[in-house]
């Protein structure tokens, strides 16, 4: 049995599509583009690498993107002053400061800074709470392309096991959420799970966000199991994720392939924030699916 391999990548660009012409109907409406505004600390490469992919995409859809750089010894009130200049800018519509932040920056100070009606990332408490009660916000760009692949690919998920490895505000526990909200039956695994594989052998799906190159095995995974792998991992041997990716093409159903699965997802899902954000900002209501 061979595995289909989602094509993250293609939904990622057809997502993409969507969201500019739905941006070029905002600008006729509004007079203006919708802004992201991409705050980077430090010079961390990697870091830099997806600002960068962000920024290219930003404008590929039509909007405007502001890039601020701080150096990595910026004081956190720096920060946070730009924050709130930012979160009074009427041009921009959405905030993102890449993490990590330096050790001397307390992430959580920052995060609640932003507006969460500004908050495209999802990461503010306001917006976590949202989605925990059902009402309208923003959802955290990687679980919510992780979720847009899976319909994508199975439909109705309605009654599925879903297993999550993975616990992080950004990632895990946001995932689990979108899950029960589409009346999946959700564990949770992390770190002191007992017995793993026999947790990951009952999934119909399997969404992998732990950041360790390969730990779920291909033995592990139920026959016909969509997989969804998160991890971005840099080896020697190059990009892999958290999912023995060969080996789960013999057992499983669909998998997402890294590179090429998730992360464009992420940017997309960014963008499509970034679009309703400002729709909702300038009350325009929005035409065409996304
Ligand atoms: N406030 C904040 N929001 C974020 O959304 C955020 C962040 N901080 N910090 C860093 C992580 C990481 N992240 C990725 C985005 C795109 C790809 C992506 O496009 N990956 C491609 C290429 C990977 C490569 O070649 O490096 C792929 O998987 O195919 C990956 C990772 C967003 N993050
Ligand atoms: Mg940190």
């Amino acid at each position: 049995m061979t595995a289909a391999i989602i094509d993250g990548k293609a939904f990622a660009a057809g997502l993409r599509e969507r969201v500019a012409q739905r941006v070029t109907r905002f600008a006729e409406q509004a007079g203006r583009a919708p802004g992201l505004a991409v705050v980077l600390v430090g010079d961390d490469p990697a870091s830099a690498v997806y600002v960068r992919s962000k920024g290219k995409a930003t404008k590929a859809a039509g909007m405007g993107g502001i890039e601020h750089r701080l150096p990595a010894d910026v004081p956190q009130q720096a920060l946070l002053d730009l924050v709130d200049a930012l979160n009074a800018d009427p041009a921009i519509d959405g905030i993102l400061v890449q993490l990590p932040l330096p050790g001397h920056i307390d992430e959580q100070a920052v995060t609640t800074r932003i507006d969460p009606d500004k908050d495209v990332d999802g990461f503010h408490p306001v917006n976590a709470g949202r989605l925990a009660v059902g009402l309208p916000g923003f959802v955290p760009c990687t679980p919510l392309g992780c979720l847009m692949l899976l319909k994508d690919q199975l439909g109705d998920l309605s009654g599925l096991e879903a297993v999550v490895i993975g616990r992080s505000n950004i990632v895990g526990k946001p995932m689990a959420q979108l899950l029960i909200a589409e009346s999946c039956t959700v564990t949770v695994a992390h770190s002191r799970t007992r017995d793993l594989p026999s947790v990951v052998q009952r999934a119909d799906i399997v969404v992998a966000a732990v950041g360790r190159p390969q730990m779920v095995k291909a033995a592990w995974l139920k026959p016909g199991a969509t997989v969804i792998d998160v991890g971005i991992n840099r080896t020697p041997e190059g990009l892999v994720g958290d999912v023995d990716f060969a080996g789960a093409l013999d057992v499983a159903g669909a998998v997402t392939p890294v590179p090429g699965g998730v992360g464009p997802m992420t940017i997309a899902v960014l963008l499509r924030n970034t679009l309703i954000s400002a729709e909702r900002r300038e009350n325009i209501v929005g035409e065409g699916a996304l």
